[in-house]
């Protein structure tokens, strides 16, 4: 009796003590002692998870899976979090999943923290303006209209500065080399009525990255081992996502510590992980050789190496992982997006050839789409944001870490909380986006059809928000921008009569489209 007494006051103790730990985060679906959620969550498909829950709580609830998840779903909450209190929410975990995906603890973009993320993620951007990606590309215009602006003894110098920066800092054209490689690879298709465009999209962007970050492309009849990279981290990923030992990595990640348990939760998915980067390694390694402190860099791996003598943060480990991290992120996400914009074309006929009708009266038939056309091009970039928003690749977002004691929406979130900022729902769900499930970029202009609406773009949320958002976002919306507007120049994009779109996405963590073909017609 005495010990049925002892062992009631014990799990009595016991369950005030779960949740008492539970009353501390936002309020969320009822979790069940040491399971948590576990049970109530779709694993496979963890994007739709949010359309279950957020619905019964204020832009915000925890999951427990067993440990502590808050999900943000309201994009003003998205806001007060990752913008306006940008620090609070600038951590990463440093879970197993992180150990499972750095090259090595703490280094590179994606996953270091503090003064280390910091350095390489600021030094990251800096190269990659100044090779030209954001607003670089998109100067040409303001340029020319002050030619025709400004006062004679201005002109001259400014035709000095000009020339000066042409000559000193040739103007690289990574993306529109790549973009003219995909085109002939498209024109040198024998069957134009069975096209799948995945690999031919994969190869563009795929040459682009490696080009950006060590200065060369792959041509497209010898880039077996671009491909084999490209199929090693996809078959990973889908190996990852069917690997449920690693949840003991997250519930006790004590045991990783017992060596047959951390084998096959970590060490063998990492090791995985350290092959197929065996190309990022090899790349930036003869990269290196060809480096000389005295030339312009040409590419990332140089322009980093020259960085070097003058911030401690920036090594060779960095440099690696921040490659590993830029090739990985900067290749399945474009190319994803740019897999659903060629089947959301051929689905939306009208809307396609409103975008041609845009490229023929803006930029004509005869030369290739810049990025500083695109300011004339109201619907093409609506298009853009609504293929975005509809495609809505993050199945999951990369989950962020609070740095310190925070609070959103009145609701209190402890210090190293683990926060999904759920990008996937706001541009599902949010009240604004009326028939969220319909194809249509007019949402995104206003009534008098001059302008984009600001609180619409606002929400197209792809690249997520604040001091973590997208490091790649100015280079995906020029391969975005650039991919479309090409293929759709100079091609129609049709379903075919014996196979229709199939717009589900398969279940991965990216949302990529099944395996289909279009037929396509030369213009
Ligand atoms: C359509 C294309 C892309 C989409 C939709 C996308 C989306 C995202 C998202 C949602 C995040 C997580 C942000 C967060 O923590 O809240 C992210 C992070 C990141 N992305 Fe992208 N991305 C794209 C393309 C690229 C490209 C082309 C590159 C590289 C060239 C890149 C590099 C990165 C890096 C380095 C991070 C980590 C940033 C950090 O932790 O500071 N991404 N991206």
């Amino acid at each position: 009796m005495l010990f049925l007494i002892g062992l009631s006051a014990l799990l009595f103790y016991a369950l005030y003590r779960y949740y008492s730990m539970v009353a501390r985060y936002p309020p969320g679906p009822f979790p069940w002692p040491v399971v948590g959620n576990m049970f109530q969550q779709d694993v496979s498909r963890v994007h739709l998870n949010s359309m279950r829950f957020a619905p019964s709580f204020d832009g915000l609830y925890t999951f427990f899976v067993p440990v502590p998840i808050v999900f943000i779903t309201d994009y003003d909450a998205l806001r007060e979090a990752f913008v306006e209190k940008g620090d609070d929410f600038a951590g990463r975990p440093d879970d197993v999943a992180m150990q499972i995906f750095t090259y090595e603890p703490n280094t590179g973009v994606i996953n270091s923290n503090g003064e280390n993320w910091r350095q390489q993620r600021r030094t990251s951007l800096q190269i990659l303006k100044d090779f030209g990606m954001g607003k670089n590309l998109m100067e040409e215009q303001a340029r020319i209209s002050l030619f025709f602006n400004c006062t004679l003894a201005s002109f001259i110098l400014f035709l000095f500065c000009y020339i000066g920066e042409l000559i000193c800092k040739p103007r690289r054209t990574f993306v529109l080399s790549s973009v003219r490689e995909f085109l002939d690879a498209l024109e040198a298709m024998e069957d134009k009525d069975r096209v799948d465009f995945h690999w031919p999209i994969q190869l563009m962007v795929g040459n682009i990255i490696n080009e950006v970050l060590f200065g060369y492309r792959n041509k497209y009849d010898d880039c077996e081992k671009l491909m084999n990279y490209v199929e090693d981290f996809q078959n990973w990923m889908i190996e990852i996502a069917k690997a449920p030992e690693i949840a003991i990595g997250f519930v006790a990640p004590s045991l990783l510590k017992v060596p047959f348990i951390g084998y096959h939760c970590l060490t063998k998915h990492r090791n995985n992980m350290l092959k197929i980067s065996q190309y990022v390694v090899d790349n930036v390694q003869k990269c290196l050789k060809g480096y000389n402190s005295e030339d312009e860099p040409s590419c990332f791996v140089h322009a980093y190496k020259q960085r070097m003598p003058n911030n401690e943060y920036l090594d060779d480990i960095n440099l690696i992982s921040t490659c590993n991290d830029f090739f990985m992120a900067g290749q399945e996400t474009t190319t994803t997006t740019l897999r659903w914009a060629m089947l959301f074309m051929a689905v939306n006929q009208e809307a396609q050839d409103r975008v041609r009708q845009e490229i023929e009266t803006v930029i004509g038939r005869d030369k290739l789409p810049r990025m500083a056309d695109r300011h004339k091009m109201l619907y093409t970039q609506a298009t853009i944001l609504e293929i975005q928003r509809v495609a809505n690749i993050a199945g999951g977002n990369l989950t962020r870490r609070t740095t310190r004691d925070t609070v959103v929406r009145g609701h209190k979130i402890p210090k190293d909380t683990f926060v999904s900022g759920d990008i996937h729902y706001v541009m599902a769900r949010d009240p604004l986006f009326i028939e969220p499930g319909r194809f249509n970029p007019d949402r995104f202009i206003n009534d008098d059809g001059t302008a984009l609406r600001k609180e619409l773009v606002d929400r197209m949320v792809a690249f997520s928000l604040g001091k973590r958002a997208c490091a790649g976002e100015s280079l995906a919306r020029v391969e975005l921008f650039l991919g479309l507007t090409a293929t759709v120049q100079n091609y129609r994009l049709f379903p075919r009569d014996e196979e229709p779109i199939d717009l589900e996405p398969m279940p991965l963590n990216i949302l990529q489209p099944k395996k289909q073909y279009i037929r396509i017609e030369k213009l």
